[in-house]
C-alpha cells in the first residue's frame, strides 16, 4: 500500500465514527469498520456507528431471529446491531463487522474521534450538529456523504461546507452511483470522494518504509495555526480550522482512499467538493422525473430524454452558483456524476417511489411511507428546496425539470406536460 500507510512513528491513530445508520450509513459503516482492522496502523480498529434509537421486532426472515429468545419482543436497535451484527431494519440480511459498535449517544459516538462520517437522511443533520457542536475534537476532519443541499434565506450550500462551518472542522464529500444493497452485497461499484482542505494536514515527512522510522515530534492542537478557510466557491469561510495534531498520522487524499477504498467498492479521490455534492443532490430530483414518466409507461427513450435535459440542469444550476470552483468533468466524467444519475433513474428509491406513485395515483410521500419501512427519501424535499431558491431569484424557467418535478409534487401540473414543459430549455 503506497503513500499514507507507509507512515509509522505517530503515536495516535485515527478513531472514526458514522454519524448515520440507516440503508448507506450502516453500508458505509461496513466498509469502513472492514478497512480500520485491515489498516490498524492508521486506525483504531473498533468503529463507532451512531444509531438513532428505536425499538425493532427481528422479523421472522432474519437468520438470526429465534423465536424462544424472545425475538417477537421489540428490542434496542442497538442491541440488536451489537449483539448479531445485523441492522434487521435499515440493511437486513448484511452481516456487519464485529469491530463495528453501534452506540445510540451521539455525544459518546463522536468523542474522541479524528474522522467524523455523516451519513444520515439530510432532514436530521441539523439536530445532530447541535448536539455535536463542543462535543468533538476541534481537529477532527469529516466526509458527508448524504445527498442533499442546505437551502436557506441566504442561498444555497453544501452539506459539507455547511456541517463544516457549523461544527469548525473541514468535511470532504463522498457521492457516487451507490445504491446501498448493492454494496452491501460487495458488488463491485465506483465512488467519488472530493477533499480539498485548505492546509496540507500530511505535514510529517514521509519515511522510507525501509529505513528506521524516527520518532515524530509531538505537537499539541495549539501549536498549529488556524488559518482561513476558503469554502466551495472560493469565499472565507467563517470557520478558522485547527490542523491535525503530528501524533496522528496525516489526512491526506491517500488515507481517505485507503479508509474508504474495498475490492467492491474503488474509489477516485478529487478536489471538487461543489461537483460532487452537487452531483449527488440534483440527480435526486431528476430520479423523480424518471420515475414518473417510466410510471406513466414511456419507456426508455423518454427516460433518457429525462436523463439528457436533467444532467443540461445539474451542470447549469453547478456553473451558475458555484462557478467559480465547480468542474463541469465532475458531472460528466466521475461516478458522483452521470454514473449517479443512471444509476439513479434505473434502481434508486427515488425513481422506485415516483413510479410506483404514479401507477397507483397516489402521493410520492405516501409511497414513501407505505413501502420505505422507515427509510427516508431525499428528493422530495431536494426538489422543494431547490424550487424556492430558484423562484426567489425569478430563476424557475431556467430550469424546466426541476420546476417541473416540483410542480408535479405539489399537484399543479401532470405527468403528461412534462414533454412540453421542458421544450422551453432548447427554445
Ligand atoms: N440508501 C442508498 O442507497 C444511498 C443513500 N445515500 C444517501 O445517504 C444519506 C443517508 O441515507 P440512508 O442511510 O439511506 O438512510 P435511510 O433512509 O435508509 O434511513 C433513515 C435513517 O434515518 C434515521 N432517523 C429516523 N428518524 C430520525 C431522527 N428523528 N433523527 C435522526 N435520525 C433519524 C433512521 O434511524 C435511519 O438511520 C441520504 O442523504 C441518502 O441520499 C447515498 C447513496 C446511496
Ligand atoms: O444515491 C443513490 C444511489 O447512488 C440512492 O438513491 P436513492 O436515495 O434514490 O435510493
Amino acid at each position: 500500500m503506497a503513500g499514507s500507510a507507509l507512515l509509522g512513528g505517530h503515536s495516535k491513530k485515527h478513531k472514526v465514527t458514522v454519524v448515520g445508520s440507516g440503508n448507506w450509513g450502516s453500508t458505509i459503516s461496513k466498509i469502513v469498520a472492514e478497512n480500520a482492522k485491515l489498516h490498524s496502523n492508521l486506525f483504531e480498529e473498533e468503529v463507532q456507528m451512531w444509531v438513532y434509537e428505536e425499538e425493532v421486532t427481528i422479523p421472522s426472515t432474519s437468520k438470526n431471529y429465534d423465536a424462544a429468545a424472545g425475538h417477537d419482543e421489540p428490542q434496542k436497535l442497538t442491541s440488536i446491531i451489537n449483539n448479531y451484527h445485523e441492522n434487521v431494519k435499515y440493511l437486513p440480511g448484511v452481516t456487519l463487522p464485529s469491530n463495528l459498535v453501534a452506540n445510540p449517544s451521539l455525544v459518546d459516538a463522536v468523542r474522541d474521534a479524528s474522522i467524523l462520517i455523516f451519513n444520515l437522511p439530510h432532514q436530521f443533520i441539523g439536530k445532530a450538529c447541535d448536539q455535536m457542536r463542543g462535543n468533538i475534537l476541534p481537529y477532527a476532519r469529516g466526509i458527508s456523504c448524504i445527498k442533499g443541499v442546505n437551502v436557506s434565506d441566504d442561498g444555497v450550500s453544501l452539506f459539507s461546507e455547511w456541517i463544516g462551518d457549523g461544527l469548525d472542522i473541514y468535511v470532504g464529500a463522498l457521492s457516487g452511483a451507490n445504491i446501498a444493497s448493492e454494496i452491501a452485497a460487495e458488488k463491485w461499484s465506483e465512488t467519488t470522494i472530493a477533499y480539498d482542505p485548505p492546509l496540507t494536514d500530511s505535514r510529517a515527512p514521509t519515511p522510507r518504509s525501509d529505513s528506521p522510522q524516527p520518532a515524530q515530534p509531538t505537537v499539541t492542537v495549539t501549536d498549529v495555526p488556524a488559518v482561513v478557510h476558503r469554502d466551495a466557491r472560493g469565499r472565507a469561510s467563517k470557520t478558522k480550522l485547527t490542523g491535525v495534531p503530528a501524533e496522528y498520522p496525516p489526512l491526506d487524499h491517500d488515507s481517505f482512499r485507503t479508509l474508504f477504498h474495498r475490492p467492491y467498492f474503488h474509489v477516485q479521490m478529487v478536489s471538487d467538493v461543489a461537483g460532487v455534492s452537487l452531483g449527488g443532490a440534483l440527480k435526486n430530483i431528476v430520479a423523480l422525473a424518471a420515475g414518473f414518466v417510466d410510471g406513466r409507461g414511456w419507456g426508455d427513450n423518454a427516460k433518457a430524454a429525462i436523463m439528457r435535459i436533467g444532467l443540461m440542469e445539474m451542470v447549469r444550476f453547478g456553473k451558475e452558483f458555484f462557478g467559480e470552483t465547480v468542474q463541469s468533468a465532475t458531472f460528466t466524467e466521475t461516478s458522483a456524476g452521470v454514473a449517479d444519475l443512471i444509476t439513479s433513474c434505473s434502481g434508486g428509491r427515488n425513481f422506485r417511489c415516483a413510479r410506483k406513485a404514479v401507477e397507483k395515483g397516489i402521493s410520492v410521500d405516501e409511497v414513501e411511507r407505505q413501502e420505505l419501512n422507515g427509510q427516508k427519501l431525499q428528493g422530495t424535499t431536494t426538489a422543494y428546496e431547490v424550487n424556492s431558491f430558484l423562484k426567489a431569484r425569478g430563476l424557475e424557467r431556467d430550469y424546466p425539470l426541476f420546476t417541473a418535478v416540483n410542480d408535479i409534487l405539489r399537484g399543479k401540473k401532470q405527468v403528461d406536460d412534462i414533454p412540453e414543459l421542458v421544450a422551453t430549455l432548447d427554445d
